[in-house]
């Protein structure tokens, strides 16, 4: 089996772990993570801003949150962007920013993503004001509560069209222009989107949606030789207004922040990777013991949040 150097680091990182339990640490394997470590550093890809001057980039949910500090990374790097979300007000604001900091050039488009219409006018309108399209970066979430599931089944298909329909449909409309220029597709999801967490069961159905139909798409495109690459962010908690307003209650740490996360996303998709996992550890340790021991993992989520404090609404 394969593994690439993003892995080498977390299985380091899990032998540290569990051998630091063992006292076996100082005889047998710090002088293995140390090469395993040497080797993952000389073996990372640069990433170089430089690489995003001029490009066409679309990021959606960007009235706020990371999808805001997005665009803001994207315009100091010389990126035309096209950004949507509901707010028009906001997105003023945002474009007005994005062209102070030397964005090519922006643009929005406001409506909600519940309709699937405005999702394909996204992409015309990219290929109205540029010819093409580089990179789509589909980051837009519906309203998202943190409490135990209240069996609204409506809440869900609603959800699901915001949070996984509407990408496939500006997929679908992104691919023609994606194949044209080798672009790629950068889809945010979550740690919610790997393994179960509670207290976010709708959520988590629409970001597992995600990582089945565009880890497929993958495959596909690999087989035909397409060269349009996908990459999923794993997520977990980032310090954004709405997810403090949601959850800092529940949380026993702070969020990471929203500014260094952006940026990962965008040189994780200028790279082409596979998947995002950031934070890194927190992120990266519980999907690689996830398989091996789903209760031990399973029991250390619900120690990680102060359930208690969820009271059934
Ligand atoms: N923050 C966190 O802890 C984590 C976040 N993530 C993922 O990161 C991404 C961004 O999260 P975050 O920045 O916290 O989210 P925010 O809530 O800060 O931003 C969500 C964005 O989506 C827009 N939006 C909301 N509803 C709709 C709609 N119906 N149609 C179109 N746009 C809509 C909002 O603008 P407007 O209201 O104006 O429409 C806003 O721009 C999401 O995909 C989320 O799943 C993953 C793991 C953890
Ligand atoms: C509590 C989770 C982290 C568990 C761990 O030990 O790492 C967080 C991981 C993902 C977070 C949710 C998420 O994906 C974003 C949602 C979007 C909304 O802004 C509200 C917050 C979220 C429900 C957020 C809540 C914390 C996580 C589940």
């Amino acid at each position: 089996m394969l593994l690439w150097s993003s892995d080498l680091q977390g299985l380091s990182l899990l032998c540290l772990f569990f051998c630091s339990r063992m006292g076996l640490l100082l005889k047998i394997l710090v002088p293995f993570v140390g090469l395993v470590l040497a080797f993952c550093f000389y073996s990372k890809e640069d990433f170089k801003p430089e690489m995003l001057k001029g490009k066409r980039v679309i990021v959606t949910g960007a009235s706020t949150g990371i999808g805001e500090q997005m665009a803001y990374h994207l315009a100091r790097m010389g990126a035309h962007v096209l950004i949507t979300a509901r707010t028009e007000a906001k997105l003023q604001k945002v474009v007005t920013r994005c062209l102070e900091l030397g964005a090519a050039s922006a643009h929005y488009m406001n409506g909600s993503m519940e309709d699937m219409a405005l999702a394909e006018d996204v992409v015309k309108e990219a290929k109205q004001l540029w010819g093409g399209l580089d990179m789509l970066i589909l980051n837009h979430i519906g309203y998202t509560y943190f409490n135990y599931f209240d069996g609204d089944v409506e809440h869900i298909r609603k959800l699901l069209e915001i949070n996984f329909l509407s990408y496939v449909a500006m997929t679908v409309s992104a691919l023609p222009m994606l194949k044209e220029s080798g672009g790629s597709i950068l889809v945010v999801s979550s740690t919610a989107g790997k393994i179960g967490i509670p207290f976010v069961a709708p959520y988590s159905a629409t970001k597992f949606a995600l990582d089945g139909f565009f880890s497929s798409l993958r495959q596909e495109l690999i087989i035909e030789n397409i060269n349009v690459s996908i990459t999923l962010c794993i997520l977990g908690h980032i310090a954004t207004e709405t997810a403090e307003k949601t959850v800092s209650h529940v949380m026993q740490k702070p969020g990471a922040p929203k500014k260094e996360c952006a940026l990962e996303i965008i040189k994780s998709g200028a790279l082409r990777k596979r998947e995002l996992y950031y934070p890194y550890t927190t992120v990266r340790i519980p999907l690689l013991i996830r398989d091996w021991t789903p209760e031990f993992l399973d029991s250390l989520i619900r120690n990680s949040l102060n359930v208690e404090k969820v009271k059934r609404s």
